[in-house]
């Protein structure tokens, strides 16, 4: 099974800002999918979001399909044996590796053999999560963008022992729902984490050294470099919480200058996390 063309169900465990991306992408491509998270609360939310952005797309004319007919391929559990014959499973589950690791080792009892397993990690080493498996070879990075029906890349990680052919279909199987790809080894923060995240920590701390307003450190960056958002605007957007998380991995593997602000540290204590809680640099009405 390395043709993403073999590929009937595609499973995704997470249902959070990323899972449900990710499922939607894939049942607009015609993968029959199906989405766990822990609780029935968090699947709900998961397929409320997907139902939100699917009336989006249609109203921009976007979709080739009816919203209700791309939906139905959709299922939610908290069960994860209800994945048994997913032919790819792809993990969006919280940036925690010892968690990752143990949804791996769960996956690896349940999913057949043949099965390609993915990770969704910004930071994490493809290798160390499959190596709570039995089938390293056949375990791929397929880093997606936040939003996902949105954004028009993924970032496929090659690990350690992955194996060429489920490279090759990671990028097929990207491109089948829509995306372009390109590739990185499997070192921390891959391409685009390992520079953005000293980016967005930058653009806290100019904040809170007083080099300028928050308004103006985004507008600065936006205008000037011309991305379509600044550090704070992005942060907020990500959640801090992912950003806290990302920077501690990169600061731990690669040293002092990825060592993440301290006013983000104060931020997610606090619980201000981003648009997610309605305030994070700014405040979201
Ligand atoms: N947010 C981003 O911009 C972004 C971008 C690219 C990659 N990522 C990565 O994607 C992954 C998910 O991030 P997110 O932003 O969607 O996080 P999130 O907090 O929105 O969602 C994570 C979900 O995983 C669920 N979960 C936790 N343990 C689980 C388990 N054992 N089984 C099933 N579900 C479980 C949580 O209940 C939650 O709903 C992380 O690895 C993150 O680093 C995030």
């Amino acid at each position: 099974m390395d043709e993403p063309a073999d590929v009937e169900r595609v499973g995704v465990v997470g249902a959070g800002t990323m899972g449900h991306g990710i499922a939607q992408v894939a049942a607009t491509a015609g993968y029959d999918v199906t989405m766990r998270d822990v609780e029935r609360e968090y699947v709900d939310r998961g397929l409320e979001g997907i139902d939100s952005s699917l009336e989006r797309l249609a109203a921009k004319g976007a979709l080739d399909e009816e919203p209700a007919t791309i939906r139905s391929r959709i299922a939610g559990t908290t069960d994860l044996a209800d994945l048994a014959d997913a032919d790819l499973v792809v993990e969006a589950v919280i940036e925690d590796l010892a968690v990752k690791r143990d949804v791996f080792a769960d996956l690896d009892g349940i999913v057949d053999g043949d099965a390609v397993l993915a990770t969704n990690t910004s930071t994490l080493s493809i290798t160390e999560i499959a190596s709570a498996t039995g089938r390293p070879e056949r375990v791929v990075g397929l880093h997606f963008m936040n939003p996902v029906p949105v954004m028009d890349g993924v970032e496929v990680v090659v690990g350690e022992r992955t194996d060429a052919a489920v490279v090759e279909f990671a990028h097929g199987f990207a491109e089948e729902v829509g995306k372009e790809t390109w590739e990185s080894d499997d070192k921390p923060g891959f391409v685009t984490n390992r520079i953005l995240m000293p980016w967005i920590n930058e653009g806290i701390r100019a904040y809170d050294e007083g080099v300028a307003t928050r308004e103006d450190v985004d507008r600065g960056m936006r205008l000037g470099t011309n991305v379509p958002m600044g550090p704070l605007e992005l942060a907020d957007h990500i959640g801090l919480d992912v950003v806290l998380d990302a920077s501690e991995t990169l600061h731990e593997e690669l040293g002092d200058r990825y060592k993440p602000a301290y006013l983000l540290k104060r931020k997610v204590a606090a619980g201000d996390l981003g648009k997610k809680t309605g305030e994070g640099f700014h405040v979201y009405e």
